[in-house]
């Protein structure tokens, strides 16, 4: 889709964060010292404007879902600002909450946990009418439940007004669940993975819906996906989350033509082409997503970006990775020849930006240095290296000193925008 003409700023978001205590005691939880803290959504400012999509993609984990119902206020936000039409939602007693909620609706993943099956669509329906005193008497209610259904393609709307939601197929079902989503008149509706749970042969006819409906009652979208195919169909706009964070911000024709971020770069490469002569080798970034309670320093992608440098924020763990990947590349002869010089990870100590990786039992520490200049002069290309300013031996093992990193905010790059260290500027 093509960029939206500039229209009014709908939900301007600044500095939210959404950060849940998890394995905490209670007094942990109550005082929010001690435990561990996922930051579920990190710190992520960006505009929402009148009658345009905009995509939230990333993988599993990286804060989605969090941050579409934080906009909601159905998660309440740890801190910052979330405006719609300039006013403060975050803060608001529920009690002051609740009449916003007819402005801002929430389309689910699974249409069929989102309906309760013991009701019509009439009642299903009627209900978020009734709540919000939108209709007076039960004719205007009636004829209400059927202009909808009627918009949402439910037609004969006298018969599925009747209906119950067993009787419905998965895609009428959603069809469903829109309608009761859009009834209130909302202006922003937030769908989370909407079709992802249909057959492949309705995923694109209920977009469609989802779009022509944006068209003929003015619906503000944010779509939330980890299928950027799908978003690159249905979006004016994709933010890119990882790890609480958006790490890029564009319009469609940004992020798919020209992704700034390594990461996205990597994403779009993994998409599936269904043509297999034109299939690019699947390109997804190495090793696993971090621990969200224990996130990376600096940028917190580095540890999986292979365009990493001196200052993406390298640290003891990626020293452990390092080495746990090389071994496990390695011939049984030179792995034992190695393992025994490094003693156990356990005991690997760090400060911010230093490291003390400690010797095997009864290894003198100058061997295990020359292991780590050893695999530097291997393997010049890893990233980490890029990181190390000084290695030395010290009594019981080797301390490695790193580059102090940078946590990069979205930098402008000439496109979308992303929080990459390789569009700081000088
Ligand atoms: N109520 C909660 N308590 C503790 N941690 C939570 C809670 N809700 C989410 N999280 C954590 O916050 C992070 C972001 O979760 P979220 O569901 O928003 O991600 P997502 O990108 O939508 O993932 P998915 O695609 O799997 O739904 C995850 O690490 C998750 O485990």
């Amino acid at each position: 889709m093509s960029a939206p003409v500039a229209t009014q700023t709908l939900i301007e978001v600044r500095d939210l964060n959404v950060h849940f205590a998890i394995n905490a005691s209670f007094k942990a939880r109550v005082t929010g010292r001690g435990g561990a803290t996922v930051k579920a959504v990190d710190g992520v400012s960006f505009d929402l404007h009148e009658g345009e999509v905009l995509g939230l993609v990333g993988e599993s984990g990286s804060g989605k879902t969090t941050l579409g119902r934080a906009l909601l206020g159905l998660v309440r936000p740890t801190s910052g600002s979330v405006k719609l039409r300039g006013e403060e939602l975050v803060g608001l007693p529920e009690r002051d909450l609740r009449p916003k909620r007819r402005h801002l609706q929430m389309v689910f993943q699974d249409p069929h946990a989102s309906l309760n099956p013991g009701m019509t669509l009439q009642t299903a329906l009627a209900h978020p009418l009734q709540i919000h005193k939108l209709t007076s008497g039960d004719a205007e209610t009636q004829a209400k439940v059927r202009e909808t259904l009627e918009l949402v393609g439910l037609f004969p709307t006298q018969r599925f007004s009747d209906s119950f939601p067993s009787d419905l197929s998965g895609g009428q079902k959603q069809r469903a669940a829109i309608a009761r989503a859009i009834i209130t008149g909302p202006d922003l509706v937030v769908a989370d993975e909407p079709v992802s749970m249909l057959d492949m042969s309705v995923r694109a006819k209920i977009l469609d819906l989802m779009i022509d409906l944006k068209e003929r009652i003015g619906l503000t979208y944010v779509y939330v996906t980890h299928d950027l195919a799908s978003a690159k169909f249905f979006c004016d706009r994709v933010a890119i989350m990882y790890l609480g964070r958006i790490v890029e911000i564009g319009t469609v024709d940004e992020i798919f033509n020209e992704p700034k971020h390594p990461y996205t770069q990597a994403l779009i490469r993994a998409i599936p082409e269904p043509d297999p002569d034109k299939a690019l080798p699947r390109d997804l970034p190495r090793g696993e997503i971090p621990d969200a309670a224990r996130p990376p320093l600096g940028c917190s992608f580095h540890p999986r970006c292979p365009k990493a440098f001196n200052i993406c924020g390298w640290e003891a763990r990626d020293l452990q990775t390092m080495l746990e990947s090389r071994w496990m590349d390695l011939g049984e002869d030179r792995y034992g020849e190695e393992r025994p010089l490094v003693g156990d990870f356990s005991k690997l100590k760090s400060t911010e930006h230093d490291a003390f990786l400690p010797a095997g039992s009864g290894k003198d520490p100058g061997e295990l240095l020359a292991l780590l200049e050893k695999i530097r002069a291997e393997e010049p290309d890893e990233p980490m290296w890029t990181g190390v300013k000084e290695m030395h031996a010290e009594a019981h093992g080797v301390r490695v000193t790193f580059e102090p990193g940078i946590d990069p905010p979205l930098y402008e790059t000439g496109g979308a925008k992303a929080a990459c260290l390789l569009y700081k500027p000088d």
